[in-house]
C-alpha cells in the first residue's frame, strides 16, 4: 500500500553534497547511503555531479567517479524509492539526460538561474518525452523581486514542469523573505510548489516548516547535512520536527539517524557545521557551492576567503561564473599588495 505522505521530501546529498567532499563519491559510497535511504523509505534520491549532469570539469571540479556509474548503482540498488537528476542547460546536455533516464533515473531536476527559465524548454519538453518527471528549479532566488520569480515559475510551467521550486541556493532568505515567495506562487500557479534551502544561517529547517505552511509540497533534505557550503535542511532533523508537528512524511526517523550516523557521517571530510566561511555564504548571499573553490583562491593568493565571498556577493556573482572566483582573489591580493598589507 502507498505511504501517505504530505510532504513529499527529495534526498539531495548525493548531489548536492557532491560539493561538500570535491565531488570523491564511490560507487560504493553511493550504493550504501542509497540502500540506507531507501529502506528509510525516501521517496526522492538525486544523484549527479554536484552541478548536475556534465558538471565534472575543470570549471566545476573532477568527479572521482563518473556520474553515471553512480546513478546506475542507485537506480540498481533502490527498490521504492526514484532516483533523480540535476540538469542546468548548457551544463548538461540532451544526450547526457537520455543516458540518465536509460539507467534508471525517473526525475529530472532542470536548474537555471531564477532570472534564465527561458533557457529551459526544449530539456523539460525532452524529459517530458523519456516520461521523466520533471521539476523546474529557480536558483539563487533571492536574487529576483517575488514578481519576477513568479513569472519565472509561470514560464517553467507552461514548458510542462510538474513542479517548481524556490532555491534559496546561498541560504540567505530570512522566514519572512520565504513565506512571500511561497505564498505568491502557490496563489500564480496551479502545480506542486518546492523549496531547496542551505544552513548557511541556521534557517534551513524554519525556511523548510514556514515553505509548507504556505503550501510547499516538496522539500528537499540533506542527510547529516551534506550539502554545500553548510548543508541543506538536514533530512531526519526534518523528519523528525514534521512528525512532531503531525505532518507526514513517510519516512523513517530511526532508520535516516542510523543512516545519518553509520553511513553518511564517515564519508564526510569534516563534520558539517556552520563555519566562518559558511556563514558569509549566507550574509552576503553567495551561491553556496563557491566555498570550496573561494577557500581554495584564498589559499593560493594568501588572503582572507571571507573577503573573496563578500566581494562575489557584491558583484553578484551567479552560478556558471566560477571563473570569476580566482579573478576577484588575484584583484583582491593585488590591491593588498599595493596598499602594503
Ligand atoms: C548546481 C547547484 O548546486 C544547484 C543547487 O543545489 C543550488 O543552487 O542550491
Ligand atoms: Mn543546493
Amino acid at each position: 500500500m502507498e505511504e501517505k505522505r504530505d510532504v513529499i521530501l527529495t534526498e539531495v546529498a548525493l548531489r548536492d553534497g557532491s560539493h561538500a567532499i570535491r565531488h570523491q563519491f564511490t560507487v560504493e559510497q553511493v550504493t550504501q547511503v542509497a540502500k540506507g535511504l531507501d529502506e528509510a523509505n525516501v521517496p526522492y534520491i538525486e544523484v549527479s555531479h554536484g552541478d548536475g549532469l556534465g558538471g565534472s570539469s575543470l570549471q566545476y571540479g573532477f568527479s572521482r567517479t563518473n556520474e553515471m556509474e553512480l546513478i546506475e548503482a542507485a537506480a540498481a540498488t533502490v527498490k521504492q524509492a526514484k532516483i533523480s537528476v540535476l540538469l542546468i542547460p548548457g551544463i548538461g546536455t540532451k544526450q547526457e539526460l537520455k543516458h540518465a533516464a536509460q539507467l534508471g533515473a525517473k526525475m529530472v531536476r532542470v536548474a537555471t538561474h531564477v532570472t534564465e527559465a527561458d533557457v529551459a524548454p526544449q530539456h523539460i519538453a525532452l524529459a517530458k518525452d523519456l516520461g521523466l518527471e520533471t521539476v523546474g528549479f529557480l536558483m539563487m532566488s533571492h536574487m529576483a523581486p517575488t514578481e519576477k520569480l513568479v513569472e519565472q515559475a509561470k514560464l517553467m510551467e507552461s514548458y510542462g514542469a510538474d513542479s517548481v521550486y524556490v532555491v534559496d541556493s546561498a541560504g540567505t532568505l530570512l522566514p519572512h523573505e520565504v513565506k512571500e515567495r511561497i505564498r505568491a506562487l502557490r496563489q500564480s500557479l496551479s502545480i506542486d510548489i518546492g523549496f531547496h534551502a542551505h544552513n548557511n544561517l541556521s534557517l534551513a529547517v524554519a525556511n523548510s516548516i514556514t515553505a509548507i505552511e504556505e503550501g510547499a509540497r516538496r522539500i528537499d533534505g540533506s542527510i547529516r547535512c551534506l550539502g554545500a557550503g553548510a548543508g541543506n535542511t538536514q533530512t531526519e532533523v526534518l523528519v523528525a520536527v514534521l512528525d512532531r508537528l503531525g505532518i507526514q512524511t513517510g519516512v523513517d526517523l530511526y532508520k535516516m539517524m542510523d543512516v545519518a550516523e553509520e553511513i553518511v557521517a564517515p564519508i564526510l571530510e569534516k563534520p558539517q557545521e556552520i563555519t566562518k566561511d559558511g556563514l558569509v555564504l549566507g550574509y552576503a548571499g553567495v551561491y553556496s557551492s563557491f566555498l570550496l573553490h573561494a577557500q581554495a583562491a584564498a589559499r593560493k593568493f594568501g588572503i582572507d576567503s571571507r573577503d573573496i565571498l563578500v566581494e562575489l556577493g557584491k558583484m553578484k556573482v551567479v552560478g556558471g561564473q566560477e571563473d570569476m572566483i580566482l579573478d576577484v582573489a588575484a584583484e583582491l591580493a593585488k590591491k593588498l599588495q599595493t596598499a602594503g598589507l
